[in-house]
């Protein structure tokens, strides 16, 4: 008998509502629920400001969320405050999408990595010795492809791709288990996104990481994901295994973001382009939230919101007339 493995960490109807000026609210994460198992890759995709960096600041309660539940290894931290999260940080970190504000210019990089080092305790509770942080910042420069040398250098000395390296072993100098990606290779070359997303894929393996990859490019996303969740102002609309969500679209949002990436198995018939802004989070439309903009979409769209429900083994829709695949 196999026993049920404990999801590393599972939302549960997830709300995370800003107050506005003028009394008025914006639901930026509206009833999100999903889980993430040890070891998967979970690609979180969807439009600029559809609620994407809320949810993963929220994951790991970098910012209050308003109502729900959040577990991590377990345990509730939905409103843990920051001293009993304390000891769960080094756990559950974020890599940002990388810019040149990330890094103090003015402290070397092996100043910078050796921070969370010198501020955490081990996992003995013990404070590390500067002989075991300079070895532990060797192994990080090697886990992420980087030469011994590039410590003793500024953040300004190196290219987008290899600051990236670097926000990356920060990420990951504390040993977690959970990273969560936000757009991590967005602002590289192509080229280099490649290697950044090997790079993620690589230690993966090695570590046995876990990941929320948020992206909005949905390649990249193909690339390196086991499961894809699909949001739309502030909602998960599609939720599965990656090949299935992405090559088979049941809902005609995925379907429409799916008509820009280039596929060997074409259905053509599905790559509708999208069309129209997303409405607004602070007036979303009735029924479901994606109906003013859906080819499809009929009475029962404009009145009654679509719940996630299974379209096939491993793949959930929120959409009453969803898309079937032949
Ligand atoms: N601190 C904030 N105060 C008020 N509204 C916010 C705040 N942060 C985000 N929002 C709003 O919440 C919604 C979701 O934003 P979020 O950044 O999470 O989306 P996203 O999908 O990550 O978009 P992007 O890819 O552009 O970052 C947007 O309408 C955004 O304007």
């Amino acid at each position: 008998m196999t026993l049920p493995v404990t999801p590393l960490l599972a939302i549960r109807d997830l709300h995370k509502t800003y107050r506005l000026a003028h009394g008025e609210s914006l639901k930026a994460v509206d009833g999100v629920s999903l889980s993430v198992m040890p070891g998967e890759m979970l690609g979180l995709v969807g439009e600029s400001g559809c609620g994407k960096s809320t949810l993963g600041r929220c994951m790991l309660r970098l910012t209050d969320v308003s109502s729900g539940q959040i577990l991590f290894e377990g345990r509730d931290i939905t409103t843990m405050g920051e001293r009993s999260l304390r000891p769960l940080r080094p756990r559950m970190q974020m890599v940002f999408q990388d810019s040149n504000a990330s890094l103090n210019p003015r402290r070397r990089i092996g100043d910078l990595l050796a921070e969370p080092l010198r501020v955490h305790r081990d996992a003995d509770g013990h404070r590390r010795s500067a002989t075991v942080i300079a070895d532990r910042l060797h192994e990080l420069m090697n886990l992420v492809g980087l030469p011994p040398a590039a410590l003793d250098r500024y953040a300004h000395e190196f290219s987008g791709g290899q600051r990236q390296r670097i926000n990356i072993a920060r990420a990951l100098a504390l040993s977690p288990r959970l990273i969560v990606a936000d757009e991590p290779v967005s602002a590289l070359d192509v080229s280099v996104q490649a290697q950044i997303v090997n790079l993620f894929a690589d230690l993966q393996a090695q570590l046995g990481l876990t990941y929320v990859f948020v992206a909005h490019d949905l390649a990249v996303v193909r690339q390196i994901s086991d499961r894809v969740a699909v949001m739309y102002l502030g909602a998960v609309v599609e939720l599965g295994e990656t090949d299935s969500v992405l090559h088979h679209p049941a809902h005609p949002y995925t379907a429409a973001l799916t008509a820009a990436i280039p596929r060997p198995v074409v259905g053509g018939d599905r790559a509708i382009p999208l069309r129209g802004d997303v409405p607004s989070p602070i007036s979303r439309p009735d029924g479901c939230r994606f109906h003013t903009r859906c080819p499809h979409a009929r009475d029962r769209c404009r009145s009654e919101e679509p719940r996630l429900r299974p379209i096939r083994p491993g793949h959930e829709a929120a959409c009453h007339f969803p898309l079937l695949s032949e």
